[in-house]
């Protein structure tokens, strides 16, 4: 690195913990004020290239999902607006910003700006502002949006001082003769592309982009539009606490153009978090250059051995119906052995579905499947033979949310075990309807393999929870099973992505992780081997016999 580089990057570290220091107990990085954005006030949302804040002349009026209002204006960039995309990221080279033999002073900055930026979600202020704004857009409790910004907090706290070089951890091995070692490193691809849905507008964008630019890449980022506000004012707060503004370009698009975008500007590697029909369409696009957070249709199993009735049930509804069911690891279909059939089980579940409220959000607008489509679902699986509706199944009371958007009561309906595995059936069963809605069965001990079997015939295998505490049953289970993250034990559950363990789906080579040091290796590094063979060459060597 050049004297002057180096002074430059001393006075922009300077003048950044200035500007740091005059923001720690204020919101300055924010241009929003989440309660305030309104039909009368709506909010602007812009896009990011070349390290400028830009607009473009096509605007897309986002609907208040509480009343329709038309609250957000998002810029958004169409096919013909996407070449300054295209250039910025072919800017960047295949070995990446920085790499073990390039500008490792970033991994020292980037380790930095995690500690401002954990730091500033400590403040109470900066965190209920993000609580705030997701609620806005992604509506959830507060409780639910609160935790989103924790663990996004604490992640950024995962990663401040040496956190960072040490996720490019390498390691060596001796080699056959004198001179000779061959060392593992972690390489990064260089540009990158991060798309993310709308259900966890601020922890899913941020612990994936900060995984990539931690690793040494260059990524573009796009959320989906009816969130974007929550990253835009994230790139503002990462800004303030030292991230240089040239280092991640940030699209707002409609899908097909970030689709082109994608095709021109060829990132090496591409994050996709989304549904699996857009995954699969990606990874054919992009010649399998793609990892996959896609779709969940998570299960949970309730053992035989039957514990804590109030404790369990509780996990239940929070895992069926928090966020409105819209979390990919929500609880889908909810396996009861015969013997919770002496309990309260059903009579608690029916009581926590009914105690939510659109008041304090406990219960929400859905984002992406209407309010026909859910019942219309609804009554398709009334007409297998044996089923039938536990709770729910009607539209909420006395709401506004806008026809685009669905508004149910937490639903359950009963299927028996027998028919769900019909072929006829199967599919629609187990066909994930992003929204408050699960499936209930039953089953004996003789009926175990038909769980099984039904679990072997799912296509995506993300979270999973086996409500047991007997260690043989827990084998049985985890041993004929493949889902990323399952919970097992008394405490199980389907819902939780802390920053603290690893989130992702497994049984597909594509798949991606979320979160742990672990995750952010496999999703955002490669494997690069560097052999040092330096000599000597022995004395007296002679050229031998060609082999
Ligand atoms: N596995 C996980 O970690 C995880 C996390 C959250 C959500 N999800 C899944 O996401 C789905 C819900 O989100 P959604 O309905 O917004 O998903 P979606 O697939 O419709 O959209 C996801 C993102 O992809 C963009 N997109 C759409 N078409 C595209 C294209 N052709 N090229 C490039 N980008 C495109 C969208 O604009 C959005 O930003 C559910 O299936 C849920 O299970 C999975």
């Amino acid at each position: 690195m050049s004297m002057l580089r180096i002074c430059r990057g001393i006075r922009n570290n300077v003048s950044s913990s200035l500007t740091f220091s005059r923001l720690i107990h204020s919101l300055q990085f924010a241009t929003i004020k989440a309660e305030e954005i309104s039909g009368s006030q709506p909010a602007e949302v812009h896009n990011l290239v070349h390290g400028k804040w830009m607009k473009s002349d096509n605007w897309n009026t986002i609907p208040d999902p509480l009343n329709g209002e038309p609250f957000i204006k998002v810029s958004e960039v169409d096919e013909n607006g996407i070449k300054p995309f295209v250039e910025s990221l072919s800017k960047c080279t295949k070995h990446g910003l920085h790499n073990p033999f390039k500008s490792p002073e970033r991994y020292l900055l980037y380790g930095d700006v995690s500690a401002k930026a954990g730091y500033m979600f400590s403040l109470p202020e900066v965190s209920d502002f993000f609580a705030k704004l997701i609620q806005r857009v992604s509506p959830k409790s507060y409780q639910q949006a609160l935790g989103e910004v924790y663990v996004t907090g604490k992640f950024l706290e995962n990663f401040s001082g040496d956190q960072v070089r040490f996720l490019a951890r390498s390691f060596g091995v001796p080699g056959n003769h004198l001179g000779q070692q061959s060392h593992g490193f972690r390489w990064p691809y260089g540009p990158v592309a991060l798309i993310t849905p709308f259900n966890f507008p601020l922890e899913i964008p941020v612990l994936q982009l900060m995984g990539a630019l931690y690793m040494g890449n260059k990524p573009v980022l796009k959320v989906d539009s009816k969130v974007c506000i929550v990253m835009e004012q994230m790139l503002r707060l990462l800004h303030a606490c030292g991230m240089p503004a040239e280092d991640v370009d940030f699209i707002n698009s409609d899908g097909l153009t970030m689709n082109k975008l994608l095709l021109e500007a060829n990132p090496r590697m591409t994050l996709f978090t989304g549904s699996s029909r857009i995954a699969d369409k990606l990874a054919y696009d992009l010649n399998g250059r793609i990892k996959l957070e896609d779709a969940g249709f998570d299960w949970k199993i309730l053992g035989p051995d039957v514990n804590e009735v109030d404790y369990v049930s509780w996990v239940c509804d929070q895992d069926a119906y928090a966020c409105s069911g819209q979390k990919c690891s929500a609880q889908s279909l909810l396996f009861v052995h015969e013997n919770w059939n002496q309990t309260s089980l059903m009579s608690h579940l029916s009581y926590l579905a009914g105690r939510r409220k659109l008041d304090n959000l406990t219960i929400g607008p859905v984002l992406t499947v209407t309010t026909e489509a859910m019942l219309e679902h609804k009554n398709n699986l009334l007409k297998i033979p044996g089923a039938k509706l536990l709770w729910g199944g009607e539209e909420l009371e006395n709401h506004s949310i806008p026809k685009v958007y669905g508004a149910i009561k937490p639903t359950a309906v009963f299927v028996p075990l027998e028919q769900i595995l019909k072929a006829e059936h199967y599919e629609l069963v187990t066909k994930e309807i992003f929204g408050p809605f699960q499936i209930v069965t039953e089953y004996k001990n003789s009926q175990i393999p038909m769980v099984l079997n039904a679990l072997e015939k799912m296509h995506a295998h993300l979270t999973a929870a086996v409500v047991s505490n007997d260690p043989l049953f827990i084998q049985e289970i985890v041993g004929k099973t493949v889902n990323g993250t399952t919970y097992v034990g008394l405490r199980a559950r389907t819902t939780g992505a802390p920053q603290n363990h690893w989130f992702g789906p497994a049984g597909d080579p594509r798949g991606a992780g979320i979160g742990t040091p672990e995750a952010i290796r496999l999703v955002w590094s490669c494997h690069r081997e560097v052999i040092y063979d330096v000599g000597p060459v022995p004395r007296n060597w002679q050229i031998p016999p060609s082999t």
